[in-house]
């Protein structure tokens, strides 16, 4: 009982330890300064768009919970995919045939020494107990003792080269499966990982390391424990088959014991697993929003929800150490009584004269390596079968078919143009199944041609964006590049041809050179700087670095990361630059920035754009404009046109961001010192709304395209 209540104790208190430690990280995450590293880091873990873009109050209905239900969906395993796991698993060691094959000799010499030793202590018994002792081999005391030193450090040198053959293989393949999963989650569709984020991290990061450590240090320890039991058992008849008859009836309960249990564990470490997954994707969520949180003091609620989800982790924790706790005090137990059970026959046997006293000795402590080795082997099945469920959830995630795949399709040469065009497209979002975002929309946008989409928030202007980069695919209908369905194309081909400028572009870990040649590695440093050159990156010459400025170092206005962007988009060289305006607004001298290296790109280009435009002077640059309303447009035509139809449903849009604009501009021309420049174009701007709002007669309009 004492070892039942002790394995209870030791490992509800490493449950509650971690639990807490877990706990007090979120906290003080949570109460840490917003730029702190770690929401740098999970923020750059590319949670942040999407975690951004639910943050607002429109899309918030859209971020329902991702639940059990939802990932098993994703992960529809079968019983069968799981049951093929093991086989996978063992797979997954062949490439390691080598050193694995020689760990196991080395295991055989390190096991075959330490199994000697009972026999060795036994026979010594008998020796220093009669009268005359001789050696065999008539060997003297000291050659006898050195001969066995000899045996023994042998036996620990292959013990150690074992070790570290199993652990060094253990650990390649923990990062080839690491890779391969990680290959798997890059090319799955962004709805799926961006959705069930956490848990795909836990994959990567936990159960890897749990089918690590199950194909080689468990293997390792149960071999070694085959080893200790077969070899332990075979003395043990050699020495007296009566005796290890008696003990032999203890091992079918243990066996049937250890079939359970490990059943039992499977199952517990999946729910487990998924438990964590649920737990990191909360701590991603709130830790990547942390300005949010603090700004509405959110960190107890925050610090609530996570206690829940680790309370969940803790409470199946302590079920698993309830279960290993009974196992292992009851097969201990057991173990001592059969020792108990042999001392005792065993003693009567020796006063007998049917066994000497050093075959006794040998005896028990063969049971006790036997009794060793036979827990070892429950451990070993336990850890196998935790490693199936951590494996079956690291197999789900390398073999998932990702809903658009990336290596079929024809390649899109990179010099191809053509006119871009959505034909009767409807579309709604896999998550929201019968809610129509698009229905029969119809686009077309000629080669050069710019297009800017205007509607209100919510009207699906950036899914218009995802369809175009196939992040999604229509429901109904097509988008057609030069004449072809842009499914036909390989995915990386038709990527390649879009250069996209996000509403909040992020920027990796690295340089600004890095940044710039983002998915274009090999670009020269010539090719990097006219691009930046195009897009207006000036500021990054000002820097005393460069272009090898490293961008943790840095702290970027909106307007220099949508030029870098710009920039990163232009390097591409691409038929069809996307770019979807922040929301947020700009100083007047960035917007004039980026709107000069929109115009640079409309005069010289032969690209074709398509704006989501928030801003007028975005808007009004463009060839033409789209009023998106209720999944389809409803208006199009030229900013003159639109703007001189005094029924336009342009206008009202544009009425209403005016008031929007009257009073953001308000507030900040009270609070604010804005530069001369700054005032100059926000008020200019706003005369101009006014205009539009106000009834103008054509021939007083003045527009902003000409001025540029
Ligand atoms: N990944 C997603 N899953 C489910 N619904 C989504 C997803 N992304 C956007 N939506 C929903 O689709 C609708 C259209 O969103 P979209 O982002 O295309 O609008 P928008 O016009 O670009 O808005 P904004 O001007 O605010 O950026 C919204 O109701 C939004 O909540």
């Amino acid at each position: 009982m004492l070892g039942v209540s002790a394995c209870m104790i030791t490992g509800s208190r490493q449950v509650a330890a971690t639990a807490s430690l877990r706990s007090a990280f979120a906290r003080q995450a949570l109460v840490g300064s917003p730029g702190t590293r770690i929401s740098e880091r999970l923020v750059r873990a590319g949670s942040s768009s999407r975690i951004r873009a639910y943050s607002t109050q429109t899309k918030q209905e859209a971020a329902k919970p991702v639940n059990s239900g939802m990932l098993s969906r994703f992960f529809s395993a079968g019983p069968s995919e799981t049951g093929s796991s093991f086989r996978k698993i063992i797979a997954l060691a062949k490439p390691e045939k080598r050193p694995l094959l020689t760990a196991i000799g080395l295991l055989l010499v390190s096991s075959s020494v330490s199994m000697s030793i009972p026999f060795t202590i036994g026979k010594l018994i008998d020796f220093f107990s009669t009268a005359d002792p001789q050696i065999p081999l008539g060997l003297s005391t000291w050659q006898a003792s050195g001969g066995l030193l000899v045996l023994f450090t042998v036996g620990a040198a292959a013990n150690a080269g074992r070790a570290y053959l199993m652990k060094m293989a253990g650990q390649r393949i923990v990062a080839r499966l690491r890779e391969q999963a990680y290959r798997s989650a890059l090319h799955q569709e962004v709805e799926f990982v961006e959705r069930g984020e956490g848990d795909v991290l836990s994959r990567l990061s936990v159960d890897t390391s749990i089918v690590g450590e199950s194909v080689t240090q468990n293997l390792s320890d149960g071999l070694r424990a085959v080893v200790m039991s077969s070899v332990g058992l075979g003395a043990m008849f050699y020495l007296s088959p009566t005796l290890t008859t008696i003990m032999l009836c203890v091992v079918p309960p243990v066996s049937f014991g250890a079939v359970f249990y490990g059943r039992y564990l499977k199952k517990l470490s999946n729910r487990t697993q998924e438990a964590m997954g649920e737990m990191s994707k909360h701590a991603t969520e709130s830790l990547s929003a942390l300005r949010t949180v603090q700004a509405y003091n959110a960190q107890p609620q925050e610090q609530e929800k996570f206690h829940e989800r680790v309370t969940h982790v803790l409470s199946l924790a302590k079920k698993e150490a309830v279960a290993s706790g009974i196992f292992f005090g009851s097969t201990g137990w057991s173990g001592n009584v059969t020792i108990l059970a042999l001392l005792g026959f065993g003693g009567s046997l020796v006063s007998q004269g049917q066994i000497t006293v050093g075959d006794l000795t040998s005896l028990l402590l063969y049971t006790v390596y036997v009794g060793g080795g036979l827990q070892m082997l429950t451990s070993f099945f336990s850890s196998i079968m935790r490693g199936i469920g951590a494996g079956s959830r690291v197999f789900e995630l390398l073999g998932r078919k990702p809903a658009i795949p990336m290596d079929t399709g024809i390649a899109l040469a990179p010099e191809r143009r053509g006119a871009v065009r959505f034909e009767h497209v409807g579309f709604e979002y896999p998550s929201r199944k019968g809610v129509e975002i698009l229905r029969d929309f119809n686009l077309e946008i000629g080669v050069g041609e710019s297009v800017a989409i205007v509607g209100t928030s919510g009207s699906g202007k950036s899914s218009i964006q995802s369809l175009l980069l196939r992040y999604y695919d229509p429901v109904r209908g097509k988008v057609i590049f030069d004449g072809q369905d842009i499914r036909e194309f390989r995915v990386d081909t038709w990527r390649n041809a879009i250069g996209l400028v996000p509403q909040d572009p992020i920027l990796f870990t690295g340089t600004i050179a890095s940044n710039i040649a983002f998915g274009n590695p090999t670009a020269t440093r010539e090719k990097i700087e006219n691009a930046a050159r195009e897009a207006n990156c000036e500021f990054v010459w000002g820097m005393p670095k460069g272009f090898d400025t490293e961008i943790s170092r840095l702290s970027l206005s909106g307007g220099q990361r949508q030029r870098l962007a710009i920039a990163r988009a232009l390097l591409k060289k691409p038929a069809i630059l996307a770019l979807d305006e922040a929301t947020s607004s700009l100083d007047a001298n960035s917007e004039h920035r980026v709107n000069d290296a929109v115009d640079k790109i409309l005069r010289k280009r032969q690209t074709t754009c398509l704006f989501v435009a928030h801003r007028l002077s975005t808007i009004a640059r463009a060839e033409r404009i789209v009023v998106l309303e209720d999944g389809r447009i409803t208006e199009s035509g030229t900013y003159r046109q639109l703007v001189n139809n005094l029924d336009s449903r342009f206008r009202v849009l544009m009425a209403a961001q005016l008031n929007a604009t009257n009073t953001q501009e308000s507030a900040t021309l009270s609070d604010s010192s804005e530069s001369a420049l700054g005032e100059t174009e926000t008020l200019a701007e706003t005369e101009e709304l006014q205009e539009m709002v106000e009834p103008a007669p054509p021939a007083a309009a003045k527009s902003p395209a000409a001025k540029s």
